[in-house]
């Protein structure tokens, strides 16, 4: 079976998914109206055959006749606009199946792997819209329907021609579909030449949505990077594309002396019409059908811009059913917990982590201990894996060796999700979300029945009360000024909102704080009392804290330094501090900067 016909069983055997109700009335009303041309044919033919008859005998049948076409044709239309109706409702449906399918596989994985592998990007990019996505669905399930039934017709009016001449029948059967055959490859080709390199598809995709999807909207200006985007997106998308269109100038001529050779299939034809009408070998009547049924044939021969149609919505399905087998690939969350977990502290024994098979190790044997119930922090140089160990503690990666383990369970024995419900989180790179206040907190716990009173004890602690007392709507100020009503809040007051989740979490029972730079955006005041609150909050739970800031990492009890992918000094601040390692050689230079 060759690609395109496997899409195309792909995205049939998906419609039901959309509805099976409405697949079928469709799938009905589909051959209904494939149906409608070939009777219409017949009662033309009748009626061509028997006007002089009628005419001069009967001209109340001859009305009856007339008015017989014109609703046939009245019918052929409604059913046309009713098909269209109905698939365009189906392609809608199934767009919306497809949408949730690549949502829930792209946020299945309980790691993050799968998000650093190009080629689920290029397929998530091909599932959603590179060239026509989820709109080519909808408008793929119209071409189905369209062309299933120009198909069905075609098919009537070649069992038609057969059966008034075998002969010529074979002729016209054979020319249409040779011609429509290459004509297909053809299109089959130019598309597919598209599809070869999708890693510059997805740069171009990349500079396109730099310019309209936000987030560096500052930078464009600042910069005077417009024009470099756009030039940068017109390059990478006319290089893919330069190619699909050189292909299909080079099929022109082809397909061109293909049509003329159906061309002359057709004069033949006629002749021969012709000569069989004037030697009466064959009635107006049937010469009447058999013009029709030779026009019906056409679209075997011919690529529309329902092949198109048809064509993106199937790259697009193809794309969805191919992102989810690759995603397979990545660990979906454990069906349940392998091993109850337990307390204790948190060991990092041996581990070995590389990013990416074969490339550079980030951890080349950490041993690390963290005390149940202390306070610990982790410094070392910009990109030495401070932020990397906090994945592994939170699954986000497994070790390539070694182990990470809980007292004495292995984290990999564990529910990754169980597991990190008993984490509170602070991320370098927290969620700036557009949502209320309340929620951008609460999210923090997955137990978020913490009411009021947790909500503002954990605003008080991260020092958001004044931010929050200034809010137009309180706790439900959505925290986006491109929403009505909604406001933007400054870096550190955002960092705030990302420390008040975590320590809401604490307070809802989560056990372990984890912090990676939960101070850097905030000024030195605000950074001493929120870290004051949050060593309360955290008091007798385990905390990790991984920052440059060594105001904060001093009052941790112990303190580990990464460096060259392994711990290279650990003990409590004054312990490092009479060693006169690198750590006091550290913490000396930034009291120095700041003397
Ligand atoms: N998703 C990723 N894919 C490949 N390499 C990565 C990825 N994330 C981080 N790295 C690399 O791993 C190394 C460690 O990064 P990590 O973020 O853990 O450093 P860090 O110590 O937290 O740095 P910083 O102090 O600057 O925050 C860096 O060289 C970085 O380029």
């Amino acid at each position: 079976m060759t690609a395109g016909r496997s899409t195309m069983v792909q995205l049939l055997g998906m419609l039901p998914a959309a509805g099976r109700g409405l697949t079928a009335i469709t799938a009905t009303a589909t051959v209904v109206t494939a149906l409608l041309p070939l009777v219409l044919m017949q009662v033309v033919g009748v009626l061509v055959g028997s006007v002089p008859r009628l005419l001069a005998d009967d001209r109340p049948a001859l009305w009856m006749l007339l008015a017989a076409v014109g609703v046939l044709l009245a019918v052929q239309q409604l059913a046309g606009l009713l098909l269209a109706g109905l698939s365009e409702r189906l392609g809608r449906r199934l767009n919306l199946v497809l949408r949730t399918r690549v949502m829930k596989a792209m946020t299945e994985p309980v790691g993050l792997a799968h998000l650093d592998d190009a080629r689920v990007q290029e397929l998530r990019l091909g599932a959603q819209g590179l060239r026509g996505g989820y709109a080519g669905v909808m408008g793929s399930v119209v071409g189905l329907t369209h062309n299933g039934g120009l198909l069905l017709t075609a098919a009537g009016c070649a069992v038609t021609i057969v059966w008034i001449s075998p002969m010529l029948g074979a002729i016209l059967l054979v020319s249409h579909v040779a011609v429509g055959t290459l004509a297909r490859r053809r299109f089959r080709e130019s598309v597919s030449l598209l599809h070869l390199d999708p890693a510059r598809q997805r740069r171009s995709a990349y500079f396109r949505d730099l310019a309209l999807a936000g987030g560096a909207d500052k930078e464009l200006r600042v910069f005077g990077l417009a024009g470099w985007v756009i030039d940068r997106f017109d390059s990478t998308w006319f290089a893919v594309m330069r190619s699909a269109w050189r292909d299909r100038r080079r099929s022109h001529p082809v397909l061109f002396a293909a049509y003329v050779a159906l061309g002359v299939v057709y004069a033949g034809a006629a002749y021969w019409l012709v000569r069989a009408g004037t030697d009466h070998v064959m009635g107006v009547s049937t010469i009447a059908v058999a013009i029709q049924a030779i026009l019906g044939l056409m679209t075997l021969a011919t690529v529309s811009q329902w092949d198109e149609l048809m064509q993106a919505g199937r790259d697009a399905s193809a794309a969805v059913v191919a992102l989810e087998r690759r995603i397979g690939e990545f660990p979906a969350r454990a069906a349940a917990p392998v091993v109850p977990a337990t307390g204790g502290d948190l060991v990092f024994d041996n581990v070995r982590f590389a990013y990416r098979a074969g490339s550079r190790a980030v951890l080349k044997g950490v041993d690390l201990v963290i005390p149940e119930g202390r306070a610990t922090a982790i410094v070392g140089r910009n990109g030495c894996g401070k932020s990397t160990l906090l994945k592994l503690l939170l699954r986000f990666y497994e070790p390539d060796s070694g182990r990470v383990c809980r007292g004495p369970v292995a984290l990999s024995a564990l529910d990754p999700v169980a597991w990190r419900t008993r984490c509170a989180v602070v991320f370098q790179d927290y969620l700036r979300m557009a949502v209320s206040l309340r929620d951008a907190v609460e999210f923090g716990a997955w137990d978020r029945r913490g009411g009021q009173q947790a909500l503002d004890l954990a605003a008080e602690r991260a020092g958001l009360s004044q931010v929050l007392a200034e809010l137009p709507d309180g706790w439900d100020t959505v925290l986006s000024p491109r929403f009505a009503g909604g406001v933007d809040l400054s870096g550190g007051q955002w960092q705030k909102v990302a420390i008040a989740r975590a320590l809401y979490a604490l307070d809802r029972g989560a056990e372990i704080l984890i912090m990676d730079e939960p101070t850097a955006s905030l000024d030195a005041e605000a950074e001493q009392a929120v870290y004051e609150s949050i060593i309360e909050a955290a008091a007798g739970r385990t905390s990790i804290l991984v920052s440059h800031r060594f105001s904060s990492v001093r009052k941790a009890d112990h303190i580990h330094v990464l460096d060259d992918g392994v711990i290279a000094e650990h003990g409590s601040h004054p312990e490092l501090m009479a060693r006169g390692g690198s750590y006091a050689r550290m913490f000396d230079k930034q009291a120095e900067l700041l003397r």
